[in-house]
């Protein structure tokens, strides 16, 4: 066994940790049991703790939950197992998990003085524990659900039961709160991020820019999962390489070509939900059909309002009859439509559910008024795996509507869909399947349904604890980056098909996974990547932004290019030595009503005009990120392709690909090297060397499929596709290939109304 003792370095080293949710659960114990030993913090390590502390078998593996888990933003992702590998390879390295939990029980007693070179701790969440959590965030109990205490020091606490003298600090608090700015992020050497979401992950990017501290990005989905490291200078930023842009579907393939089953979901969810229990004036693709009605049984412009003399179940079936019946067969008038698809065939619900039958379906008045409406228990539905018939999906679709209407109608009017009201996952599901068997799509469960409307990715305990693993091994090379690179290459063999790979004798490296242990890898470590040169945030690049100056106000400029696009806080804004616009807690009143005022003008009637060829400058006090934008006035804009009226270039826009370098990765493209065919440096290492005998390509880059515009049939992407275990086994069949996530639009909403 290695070393014991600390390295100068790393003793009583400062770490901040942002997140304690799945990686950060994982992370703290990690940390807190090896206290940055140099041992075998490996996979195998990381594992073991979890299984050990859990007291959990080899079904460990079957922790699989409910919850988006991280999004992968953390750059690309790689897949590393399927659950049967994973479940293989705990049944056969059990034993070695004990000896490794007893290595570690050994370094903890040995070294469990109070602060003995331990880390020293801070922990900043800014959310409280939800039951959906605790199926994977193994330091919370079900006694901890609830909001009166918060994840980081829920998480501290528990840590501190099994290693009573380390430092823990908890913040309960949104890491971009103005306290946590750059003289904050300078007292710790490096920063840990175990974050879900874009905008927190840029904040922190930032801020460790502005204060000089490294940052260990980590994300993962599902089975799949990266950690990379970013060092101002030296290696590329967090944001020196595009994200991919949000999943859209074209309109018209909502509205009346659906192929997919997620299309169905997005209608139901984005459309029927929004416009029956949403802002009643808000626009709505569902007009598209509405309002093309000229029944005379119908007044057009009330389709979805309920008559005075229809009960709810008359209007549910009203509604029913109307989207899923007349609206088809409004549609399949346009023969050109159908010309080469199957048609979709009119479902009226007497046919699926005689009238006669209504009496039975559901005993909504009879819910106790104390428990949330649910129209699945109303009608005995009991498995949400159960795939429902047309008939079950009519049933549901009425009783939901129904139980919205009377024991929700406060809500109704400001309600949007929330993947954990189990209300609406129900309503959704059962028209996202009427639909889907109106055009010939195949049904999905309330459990695939809620997956898929949710964008929620099953997430894996294991896998979290691995990256988790990663994220300690890359802490502790940035830690010493000024020492002496004296471990060689850690290299654990943990059973026939698994293998942890790492060189230690370089600096940092970002880790990918292999999806399968062909050639006898699994994770393989990458060279980081340099700075881009391009990138505004951390090279300081000037942007240019067409916009039309004549039409467009200063708020869009501050709404979709400022906040939206560059993640901007607290914006200042200026045009030469002229304040357009600041945000601040200390502004005096009358500046506060001349940037109000300013928002509401057009660009090119400011008192100082933003025209043609004006350069302004775009400043966030917090986050000391500052960005010139050159303006170019364009006057008119694509419709559909850009809908926002402006186009930013200059940053966002990947460096040219080299002809002959098809498998360069990266944050989406690789800035100046490509993924090696082989491992780095694997000649160098005797044990690697043995190992990778016969090596092949980690595989190249599979391409997602690409934003969707316009409205040709097939162009929508698949983001079905990685949703259900089903469709990421179809992917994984493939190939060798490495799978490049985006899972954008993480809703923070809810967590930041929870504050
Ligand atoms: N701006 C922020 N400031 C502080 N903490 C944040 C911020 N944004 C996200 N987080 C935290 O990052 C953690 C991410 O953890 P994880 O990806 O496991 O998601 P989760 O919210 O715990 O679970 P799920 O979303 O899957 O239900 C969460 O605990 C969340 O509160
Ligand atoms: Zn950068």
């Amino acid at each position: 066994m290695a070393s014991l003792q600390h390295s100068q370095e790393i003793k009583g080293a400062k770490v901040l940790m942002v997140g304690a949710g799945g990686i950060g659960c994982e992370l703290l114990k990690t940390l807190a049991l090896s206290g940055f030993q140099d041992i075998h913090i490996n996979v195998a390590a990381v594992i073991g703790v979890n299984i050990g502390l859990m007291g959990i078998n080899e079904t460990a593996i079957a922790v699989v939950s409910w919850g988006s888990g991280s999004d992968g933003f953390g750059s690309i992702g790689f897949k590393v197992s399927f659950v049967c590998e994973m479940a293989e390879m705990i049944r056969s390295v059990g034993t070695r998990y004990v000896m490794i939990i007893n290595k570690l029980a050994f370094v903890m007693e040995t070294t469990e003085k109070q602060g003995d070179g331990l880390p020293y701790l801070e922990v900043i969440d800014m959310d409280t524990i939800e039951v959906s959590n605790l199926n994977r965030q193994f330091l919370f109990r079900q006694s901890h659900v609830g909001q009166s205490k918060a994840k980081a020091s829920v998480a501290r606490d528990a840590v501190l039961r099994f290693r009573p003298h380390i430092s823990i600090t908890p913040y309960h608090a949104n890491v971009k709160d103005s306290n946590f700015n750059v003289n904050f992020f300078k007292q710790f050497k490096v920063v840990l991020n175990g974050l879900d979401n874009l905008d927190a992950r840029r904040h922190v990017n930032r801020l460790c820019l502005a204060a000089e501290v490294p940052l260990v990005e980590s994300g993962t989905t599902g089975f799949l999962g990266q950690v990379t490291v970013h060092v101002k200078g030296k290696t590329e930023c967090y944001e020196c390489q595009p994200k991919p842009s949000p999943k859209t579907y074209p309109v018209c393939t909502i509205t009346s070509t659906p192929s997919k089953f997620v299309h169905c979901i997005v209608w139901a969810k984005d459309l029927l939900f929004a416009k029956l229990f949403g802002d009643k004036n808000q626009e709505n693709d569902l007009n598209v059909r509405s309002n093309d009605s000229c029944s005379s049984s119908e007044n057009k412009n009330n389709v979805f309002e309920r008559s005075d003399d229809e009960d709810w179940e008359q209007y549910g079936r009203r509604i029913y009859d109307h989207v899923f019946g007349y609206n088809i067969e409004l549609a399949l008038s346009d023969e050109e439509t159908w010309k080469n698809r199957t048609k979709p065939r009119p479902i009226y619900s007497r046919d699926v559910l005689p009238d006669k039958m209504t009496q039975q379906n559901g005993n909504a008045d009879k819910t106790d008024d104390l428990s949330p409406a649910s129209a699945m228990a109303s009608l005995g539905l009991k498995n949400p795996q159960d795939i429902w018939c047309l008939m079950e999906n009519t049933r549901v679709f009425l009783e939901a509507l129904k139980l919205f209407f009377m024991s929700r109608k406060k809500e109704i009017g400001n309600l949007s869909f929330d993947k954990d009201d189990q209300l609406a996952v129900e309503f959704v599901t059962a028209a996202a399947n009427i639909r889907a068997a109106s055009f010939n799509i195949p049904l999905h469960s309330l459990f695939e349904a809620k997956g898929i409307a949710g964008n929620i990715v099953h997430a894996v305990a294991t896998t979290n604890a691995i990256v988790a693993g990663l994220i300690v091994i890359e802490a502790i090379k940035v830690l010493k980056k000024d020492g002496c690179y004296r471990y060689g290459s850690i290299f654990s063999k943990i059973n026939e098909n698994w293998f942890v790979l790492n060189h230690m004798q370089h600096l940092c490296r970002m880790t990918y996974c292999l999806e399968h242990p062909s050639k006898k890898m699994l994770l393989m470590p990458v060279e980081p990547f340099e700075p881009n040169k391009s990138c505004c945030v951390c090279s300081q690049t000037p942007l240019s932004l067409e916009i039309n100056t004549h039409r467009s106000k200063l708020r869009d400029f501050v709404e979709k290019i400022v906040k939206a696009k560059l993640g901007m806080n607290s914006p200042l804004i200026m045009c030469g030595l002229a304040l357009l616009y600041e945000v601040g807690d200390d502004l005096e009143k009358d500046m506060i009503e001349n940037y109000t005022a300013n928002l509401e003008k057009v660009l090119s009637e400011l008192a100082s005009p933003v025209t043609d060829g004006t350069m302004l400058t775009v400043e966030d006090l917090q986050q000391e990120f500052t960005c010139n934008i050159y303006i170019k006035h364009r006057e008119e804009f694509d419709e559909e392709k850009e809908p926002d009226e402006m186009v930013l270039s200059g940053w966002t826009q990947a460096p040219p690909e080299k002809k002959d370098d098809k498998t360069s990765i990266g944050n989406g493209a690789s800035t100046s090297k490509s993924l090696p065919t082989e491992p780095m440096d694997a000649q160098k290492d005797i044990d690697v060397k043995e190992i990778l005998d016969g090596t092949a390509s980690p595989g190249k880059k599979r391409k997602l499929p690409e934003f969707s515009e316009g409205c040709s049939p097939d162009q929508s992407n698949d983001a079905d596709e990685t949703m259900n275990h089903k469709k990421i086994q179809k992917l994984d069949d493939d190939d060798d290939d490495l799978v490049m996530l985006d899972h954008w639009g993480k809703d923070t909403s809810k967590k930041q109304r929870s504050q």
